[in-house]
């Protein structure tokens, strides 16, 4: 039995529309319903063809919805869930896919006091965004993290798990706070570095921007996919989970001395011993079958 017949989309870029497609693709009954601020996307998804039907506004997408998912960026979300509240259906379920869950979860609990609310964050993406670079097959292999609070109905958790599951994805179930923190190291920080160092090439004056574009193989390279990220995104991310980013950063810079003294002293044997542990972490990422060609991002174990 499927566990949703009626699911509304909000916010209709590369998560909401990779949603809606992959519903069609593995639960083809399912009528599927969006709704995004810009009239412009919605017409754009429209033109696409991967809902049964584009909404006007807010309410009329969700009134009867029995899943409602909210697909926008993190610091829009509150404002997605207040544009739904009078017109949400008591019995929906809403749910949301933001890349962080304490101020998000917080933010929609606000906005609809007496829904019943099971945070999400499939940790599956690319650098791409907007309706036309989604897929069906984004989810499939991927973890797909709910927070819901312990006071949340278990049978709604069990509902959204079994959506995500239909979808090719892996649920696991995971504090909201805890979940901040874990998504910080692994996500968040590696999002900022990468910001920074192609920043930082291109401000360089001895070297040209011609020269960082010509020269950029293997590492720089794929720093620029990953700095290629959304900038409304990553600005909402890093807003919206400071104290875990921060507690991250402090740490990354600690280290990042203890190297520097390592170089400036000529200490070889800690440069080895950084490089050898961190290689046997490759290695045993892709032992367990998490590396992809398309991004290395969120594999589910198998
Ligand atoms: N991009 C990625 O790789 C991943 C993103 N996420 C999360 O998914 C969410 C959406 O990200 P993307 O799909 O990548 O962004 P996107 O930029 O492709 O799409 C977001 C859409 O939301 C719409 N929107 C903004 N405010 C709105 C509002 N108040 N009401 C209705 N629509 C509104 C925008 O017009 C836009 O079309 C974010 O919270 C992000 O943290 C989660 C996993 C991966
Ligand atoms: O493209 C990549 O490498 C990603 O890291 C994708 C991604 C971006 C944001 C998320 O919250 C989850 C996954």
């Amino acid at each position: 039995m499927l566990p949703f017949a009626r699911v509304t989309v909000v916010g209709l870029g590369l998560i909401g529309s990779s949603i809606a497609r992959a519903v069609r693709a593995t639960m083809p009954t399912v009528r599927v319903t969006g709704y995004d601020a810009d009239p412009a996307t919605r017409l754009e998804a429209d033109a696409l063809g991967f809902l049964d039907d584009v909404a006007d506004t807010p309410g009329a997408a969700v009134i009867d919805a029995d899943l409602v998912l909210l697909c926008v960026p993190v610091g829009a979300m509150g404002e997605a869930a207040a544009s739904i509240a009078e017109d949400l259906p008591t019995d929906a379920i809403v749910s949301d896919v933001g890349g962080c869950k304490v101020s998000v979860a917080a933010a929609i609990r606000a906005a609809v006091p007496d829904a019943t609310l099971v945070p999400g964050h499939p940790v599956a993406g690319t650098e791409h965004s907007g309706p036309a670079a989604g897929f069906a097959t984004l989810f499939q292999g991927r973890w797909c993290i709910l927070t819901p609070d312990g006071d949340t109905d278990p049978a709604a958790v069990m509902r959204v798990s079994a959506f995500w599951e239909r979808m090719g994805a892996q649920v696991e179930i995971m504090d909201a706070a805890h979940h901040d923190l874990v998504l910080a190291v692994t996500s968040h920080v590696p999002h900022l570095i990468a910001y920074s160092i192609v920043g930082t090439a291109s401000d360089l004056e001895e070297v040209t921007r011609g020269e960082v574009i010509k020269y950029s193989a293997g590492g720089f390279r794929d720093f620029t996919r990953i700095a290629a990220s959304d900038p409304t995104m990553w600005r909402d991310v890093f807003l919206n989970n400071r104290a875990a980013v921060l507690e991250i950063l402090q740490r990354l810079q600690e280290d990042v001395t203890m190297l520097q003294r390592a170089i400036r002293w000529g200490d070889g044997d800690a440069l080895f011993d950084l490089f050898t542990r961190t290689r046997a972490i490759r290695r045993s990422i892709i032992e367990q079958g998490q590396d992809d060609a398309r991004a290395d991002f969120g594999r589910a174990h198998p």
